[in-house]
């Protein structure tokens, strides 16, 4: 569906890709802020191709419900609600990044050798986290923040300024801090080092701010250029995120939202899987992080925390930081590829 005047980005097919928020032409004569314009001699300002929003209807309705449970008083809060949040971001947005190695082996073409070598850095570079969590858990959680504030931000693939994209990513990772300081306090206490934790709460608060500020800039820049259903998913996403508990917020953008567009993003890069194959590589690489997690937490109960939902959100800490560097290396190669 090609537009005159825009550029495709074959290395980026998105599902936004053949949705209406792609083709909206926007004021043609303004300045844009952070976007890449269509070709020079053009004086309409699009999305390209590949880098429109994408919100799957599932988020709306997933919205729909929690806002209804919210203005309903039922007790999310309660210990049983947080478990089965807890379910539901493990169960419903680890599997995106199951495709990682598959995305690797096909993007790179690669032969049994290197391909080994990849899964072995993948596995290592979790493992290595896993260590530090279990040493360092002070810094294995500014890590973690860290890459997920990158890797979130990576999202908003229709901005150009890093700038916009960071805290954009940033605003994910505050928002529940600025709604409910005690209980994000509370599980960073437990994911690392008590007192330290709780600073690292407190650190984000006083962050929270200008990310916000900025983020709504980058809200505006997206709906301004055509990815308006993006750019309103984010705005109601982030609000979740302050107004609703911090592990439903969190679980709302994760599954949602992050997840359907990697998972999109996957499916469309690996058309010749059959759906049961497709199935088969969800759950068996999903199950075997669960497993290996499970072993180290129960052979050095030490070493972690027992509460469920910060040992989940160390499990997803110890699979990003691959994951990051993995979706990274994809985007790189498929770009480089395209040109
Ligand atoms: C721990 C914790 C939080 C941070 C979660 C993060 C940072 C998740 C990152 C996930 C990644 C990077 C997944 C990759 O696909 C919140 C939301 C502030 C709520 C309070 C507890
Ligand atoms: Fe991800």
């Amino acid at each position: 569906m090609a537009i005159p005047g825009t550029t495709p980005d074959p290395g980026l097919h998105h599902p936004g890709l053949h949705h209406p928020a792609m083709l909206h032409p926007s004021v043609p004569g303004r300045r844009s802020l952070g976007v890449r314009h269509a070709a020079p001699s053009d004086d309409l300002r699009r999305v390209p191709i590949g880098r429109g929003g994408f919100a799957h209807p599932a988020f709306w309705l997933a919205a729909a419900c929690l806002t209804v449970a919210i203005v309903a008083r039922v007790p999310l809060t309660r210990p049983s609600a947080t478990v089965i949040a807890t379910l539901l971001f493990v169960a419903g947005g680890m599997p995106h990044g199951a495709y990682d190695i598959a995305l690797i082996a096909r993007t790179a073409a690669i032969g049994r050798r290197p391909l080994a070598l990849a899964v072995a850095g993948y596995v290592g570079v979790a493992a290595a986290m896993l260590v530090l969590w279990s040493m360092l858990p002070l810094v294995a959680l500014i890590l973690f923040l860290i890459v997920a504030a990158i890797h979130f931000g990576e999202d908003w693939t229709m901005l150009d300024e890093p700038l916009l994209k960071m805290a954009a990513g940033t605003a994910i990772i505050v928002a529940p801090a600025i709604g409910h300081p005690a209980e994000v306090g509370r599980l960073f206490a437990a994911m690392a080092d008590g007192e330290g934790g709780v600073g690292v709460a407190h650190a984000l608060l006083a962050l929270a701010p200008v990310a916000l500020l900025v983020t709504g800039v980058g809200i505006a820049v997206a709906w301004r250029d055509g990815a308006r259903e993006w750019a309103a998913a984010m705005a109601v996403a982030i609000a979740m995120l302050v107004v609703a508990p911090p592990v439903f917020g969190f679980a709302l953008f994760f599954v949602f939202l992050h997840s359907p567009r990697h998972l999109a993003d996957a499916r469309l890069r690996l058309p010749d899987l059959s759906p049961l194959r497709w199935l088969a590589i969800g759950a068996a690489m999903s199950a075997a992080a669960i497993a290996g997690w499970l072993v180290c937490a129960m052979s050095l109960p030490d070493a972690f925390t027992p509460d469920l939902t910060a040992q989940a959100f160390q499990l997803l800490g110890a699979v990003a930081v691959p994951h990051l560097i993995a979706s990274r290396w994809i985007d790189r190669a498929n770009e480089r590829a395209a040109r």
